[in-house]
């Protein structure tokens, strides 16, 4: 059978995984695709001593691969939105399919993308873009095709899992720890998306759209990034019996569904507790299948391959036939209304200074009480000689947002009480 050719733009973490996963694995993939995976053609930048090309043509103009005679199918490597927009475009409508890693494209133009796809006649997948290595969306588009699907949550950021867990494990610096993120490549080009929750938002953007068979609703995932945790409160949480990971979690619900990212204190005995480093997980809840749990490295340079390869390998075997990146066609997609965070229900971990004298305390559990709220456990640490103010943390029982918010107003109004700093708790069952 004819070979499949692929064109690659972009030759860094990503790019440069896939070329090598290509030729490295060459033969197997044939066997297993029914038929060779040729690369036909890179747009990159630079050369780059670690993602040698032999005579593969290299172009610095990368629209001219998505529309190179000699391609079948563009993988886009690069990055960012504009550009890659535009050339994923220009695959299409030139009558190639698209493999992608990007899910900042996905989330933000991936309706308008996939509706084009279509017209086209053609794919456009981004198993890769999603908890990297861990094969989720095939997962879900194929695994649990029998299901009703009421939950997606899990850690989906690498870099801000590796970074919770060794300011945890090894009281590293959040900058340290960041800067080692980017030098393994897992990191963002804009950083911040990682550590403030964008980069999670945008897959949970994706899962919850393929979960959900809804559109793509980027804009309706609330987002609240790990930079505001503290060691203080990584340390504060074990105390309690808790760890923090930075979940993204969708839920259908009989009005509308959930989609939020944010820290979490987990029970240490929780399976997701225990998810560290770069690793990802990825929870599903399916009517039939009931709870299955996936896990693998959410980023680097094979493991993220790894899923580039295999949409790959999905279009060689699907022959002219396209696939449809979120299990259904676009015009099959039904769109729900996003529930306001206000009516979220969760328990909360709440953090403040409070100048050491008595009856504070008690003003705080009026606060709360005020809302129906109650004090589940209390830590109030002695005063350090000469501070004016102690740390106390409180974790409270389940509360709707909007009661928690009243309750903080009300709190940080009292006088010697300081930095208030909630996190929810969640249990997973
Ligand atoms: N690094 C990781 O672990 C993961 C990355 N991704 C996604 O994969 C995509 C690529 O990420 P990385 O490989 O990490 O980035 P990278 O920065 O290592 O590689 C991007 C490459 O694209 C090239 N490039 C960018 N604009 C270009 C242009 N105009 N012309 C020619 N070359 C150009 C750059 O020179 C660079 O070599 C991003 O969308 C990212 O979100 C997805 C999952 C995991
Ligand atoms: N920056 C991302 C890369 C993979 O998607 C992460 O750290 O998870
Ligand atoms: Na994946």
């Amino acid at each position: 059978m004819s070979a499949l050719r692929i064109g690659v733009c972009g030759n860094g973490t990503v790019g440069g995984g896939t070329i090598e996963l290509l030729r490295d694995q060459a033969s197997l993939l044939a066997s297993r695709a029914g038929r060779p995976l040729a690369l036909t053609r890179v747009g990159a930048r630079r050369d780059r001593d670690d993602c040698p090309l032999g005579d593969v043509p290299v172009h610095r103009d990368l629209l001219e691969v998505a529309q190179a005679e000699d391609v079948d199918v563009l993988v886009e490597c690069i990055g960012g939105t504009e550009l890659a927009r535009d050339l994923v475009e220009t695959a299409l409508r030139s009558g190639k399919s698209v493999v992608t890693a990007n899910k900042a494209l996905i989330a933000e133009h991936g309706n308008a993308l996939l509706a084009l796809a279509e017209e086209c006649g053609q794919s456009l997948l981004c198993e890769a873009a999603v908890a990297g290595g861990i094969p989720i969306l095939k997962a879900l588009r194929d695994g649990m095709a029998a299901n009703t699907v009421t939950e997606v949550s899990g850690i989906i950021n690498g870099t801000g899992n590796f970074i919770l867990t060794e300011m945890g494990a090894h009281q590293r610096s959040f900058d340290d720890v960041l800067a080692e993120a980017q030098a393994l490549g897992y990191a963002e080009a804009d950083p911040t998306f990682d550590v403030e929750g964008v980069d999670a938002a945008h897959k949970l953007s994706i899962l919850a759209a393929m979960a959900f068979s809804t559109p793509l609703n980027f804009s309706g995932v609330f987002c609240e990034g790990i930079s505001a945790v503290t060691p203080a409160d990584i340390q504060f949480a074990d105390e309690l019996g808790y760890r923090i990971k930075h979940l993204g979690i969708a839920k259908a619900h009989a009005d509308g569904v959930e989609l939020r990212v944010h820290p979490t204190l987990l029970p240490k005995d929780a399976l997701l507790a225990n998810v560290d480093g770069v690793l990802n997980a990825v929870r599903l809840e399916g009517h039939a299948a009931g709870e299955t749990v996936y896990s693998g490295a959410g980023a680097g340079r094979l493991p993220t391959a790894s899923a580039v390869v295999a949409d790959i390998v999905d279009l060689a075997r699907a022959g002219a036939e396209p696939v449809h990146c979120l299990g259904v066609p676009v015009k099959a997609l039904k769109a729900l209304p996003t529930l306001p965070m206000e009516a979220v229900s969760s328990a909360w971990y709440l953090r403040l200074q409070a100048e050491d004298r008595p009856g504070v305390m008690s003003q705080l559990a009026s606060c709360l009480g005020a809302e129906g709220i109650s004090i589940e456990a209390l830590i109030q640490k002695p005063p350090k000689a000469a501070a004016a103010t102690v740390p106390v943390v409180v974790l409270t029982n389940t509360a709707r947002e909007d009661a928690l918010r009243r309750a903080v107003a009300a709190i940080s109004a009292l006088p010697g009480i300081t930095e208030p700093h909630c996190i929810r708790i969640e249990s997973l069952d």
